[in-house]
């Protein structure tokens, strides 16, 4: 379908809004036509009868005239104030249908996603679409119910004139606007394109900034968005030139109507058939009546530029959303994988093969293995985020496919390896995890994770403001605080990639020490990634992986005695 049909079915909810701004619209410019109009021929009687010493009624005009000034006054704002709530209507409502669409497709097309992209679609795009029902339909729809109005109007005292006006505001309206359109179009579409890789370039460049400067390529860097940004300059230098040019031969067309007028109506007075006051009140009106298509040409520039964004955004949301999760609720048991394999819907190799593990409740299950073994995938396949065969993945008997996926997540927390803080105080990022938990119950995790120490030495505690992603704190302090707010989510099920990466050998001793105390009380399951032997000691079952199978599995004590791939992987990292 269309983009722009899509578009319009969007903004059904707000088109009660939207017609009567529109209705509104259009009494407003019809006024200011008709305000005119009945001046010009007002002075002029009123001239007229001064210099011949005659009386004239003076009383009907200027009522009309006092009449018009006020629908056009209360009628421009009463346009202006529905007009722009039905767009910050229409605004809030697509930036909501945007993100609801992209939200649970994220996870399932991550890898093809720049979150860069991302952002400058859901603003850059989202902003363009709201100009089309203000800069694009309302101007049309005004345009087309005006000018046969103005032609019926002007008919009344010379049809030739009525002609000359339609045709010169048709000419304006729409040849001239189509015409700068099919001249601006590849530029137009060109400029969208570098506007987008301007600020993905920017968005990129902000987030890595250090290592530009480590690896000494941030001058490459500010060429490469000079270049961008020239083009850019350039695309929009001579989309300018030609809405310029469409606005000086538009004036043209203007001046022109009014002499056209009265070329026509000066000989119909000479010959006795129009009053002399009308040919006054007709240019005048001819200077007003052009604002029914003054934004027609803006109309056209915009219009391609919302097509494309609205195709652009549809793009991303019409991509399937894969089949995961059911109705049921989650209940505590075994998580089992049951001979599963597992291949990425954009990948060709099977990432998992025939992965048969069962984690009891309460116990302790750890996956060891090289650099691309397969071991998030497992956690993420678990976390459901991607589709699995039927029966692949059970807990507690029950096919994951079958689980509601809200219920899934409140029975198993995660803590991954790039967990992300936000740019709020500690205690927000921790209720982030647990909106209802109290200061102690805070106090008491931070312990846990050996925070508490760092925290209570900060003037403002727990509301210390971290920066983005957690600036201000240190490696190891972020890693502690994920694990913190991991605790706090009081899940079924606990998994943990790497928790203590970062940490000194001190900080991380009483990390697991406390950890694994705390695990044992609540009888939490643990699947924990580790390659840490501190760790690996105090678990019930370690698996080994390779190149996506099981290879060994067994305790620490056993599989060092016995498994030489599991030794080298301890030594190695
Ligand atoms: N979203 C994805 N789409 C396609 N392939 C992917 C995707 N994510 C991971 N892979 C591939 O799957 C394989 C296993 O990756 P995975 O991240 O599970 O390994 P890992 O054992 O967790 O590695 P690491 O310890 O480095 O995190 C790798 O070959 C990787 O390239």
């Amino acid at each position: 379908m269309n983009p722009l049909v899509r578009l319009m079915k969007l903004l059904r909810p707000q088109l009660p809004l939207m017609l009567l701004g529109t209705f509104l619209s259009i009494i407003t410019v019809m006024a200011n036509i008709g305000l005119l109009a009945v001046s010009g021929w007002f002075i002029t009687i009123m001239a007229i009868a001064g210099l011949s010493g005659v009386t004239a009624n003076y009383f009907t005009p200027a009522a009309i005239i006092r009449f018009l000034a006020i629908v056009r006054t209360a009628g421009r704002y009463a346009e202006r104030l529905l007009t722009h709530k039905a767009t910050f209507n229409t605004l809030a409502a697509l930036r909501y249908y945007f993100y609801t669409r992209l939200e649970p497709l994220l996870p399932y097309y991550r890898v093809n996603f720049k979150s860069s992209d991302i952002l400058a679609r859901l603003q850059q795009d989202i902003d363009e679409l709201d100009n089309f029902y203000l800069r694009v339909l309302l101007p049309t729809l005004v345009a087309i119910f005006t000018i046969p109005l103005v032609g019926w109007g002007v008919s009344f005292i010379s049809s030739d004139l009525a002609l000359v006006i339609v045709a010169a505001l048709l000419i304006v309206g729409f040849v001239l606007p189509l015409l700068i359109l099919l001249l601006s179009k590849k530029r137009a579409q060109q400029q969208a394109k570098l506007s987008s890789e301007l600020k993905i370039e920017l968005v990129d460049g902000m987030a890595s900034m250090r290592e530009l400067l480590v690896y000494q390529i941030a001058e490459q860097y500010q060429q490469t968005i000079n270049k961008i940004s020239t083009h850019y300059h350039r695309s929009e230098l001579h989309l300018h030139r030609l809405h310029a040019l469409a606005t000086a031969l538009t004036f043209l067309a203007i001046n022109a109507t009014v002499f056209a007028s009265l070329y026509l109506l000066v000989p119909q007075v000479h010959a006795g058939n129009l009053q002399p006051e009308f040919v006054a009140s007709a240019a005048l009106m001819i200077l007003v009546c052009f604002e029914t298509v003054i934004n027609m040409p803006l109309a056209c520039q915009i219009l391609p530029k919302v097509h494309d964004s609205a195709a652009r955004l549809f793009d991303i949301i019409d991509k399937p959303i894969p089949d995961v999760g059911g109705d049921t609720l989650v209940t505590a048991g075994a998580v089992k994988f049951n001979h599963l394999t597992f291949c990425y819907p954009d990948g060709q190799d099977q990432v998992l093969n025939d992965i048969e593990l069962t984690i009891e409740q309460g116990k302790k299950v750890a996956v060891i293995g090289a650099s691309g073994a397969g071991k998030s995938t497992l956690v993420n396949l678990l976390m459901g985020f991607w589709p699995v065969q039927a029966s692949g993945i059970t807990i507690n008997d029950i096919d994951l496919n079958q689980l509601n996926t809200e219920s899934l997540r409140e029975h198993i927390a995660l803590m991954s390896q790039n967990s992300h803080l936000f740019h709020a105080t500690i205690g927000d990022n921790l209720r982030l995890a647990n909106p209802q938990v109290t200061e102690a119950q805070m106090r008491d995790v931070c312990e846990t994770v050996g925070l508490i120490d760092f925290i209570d030495e900060l003037e403002d505690g727990f509301k210390t403001w971290l920066g983005e992603t957690g600036s201000g704190l240190s490696g190891g302090q972020k890693q502690r605080l994920c694990l913190a707010q991991v605790l706090l989510r009081n899940a079924q099920v606990i998994i943990l990639d790497e928790p203590t990466k970062g940490l000194d050998r001190r900080s991380e001793r009483t990390v697991i020490h406390n950890l694994f105390e705390q695990l044992e009380q609540s009888q939490q399951s643990l699947l924990l990634i580790t390659h840490k032997p501190l760790m690996l000691q105090r678990m019930d079952k370690i698996i080994v992986m390779d190149e996506g199978r099981i290879v060994a599995e067994g305790s620490h004590k056993t599989l060092m005695e016995t498994n030489d791939y599991y030794r080298t992987l301890l030594n190695y990292f």
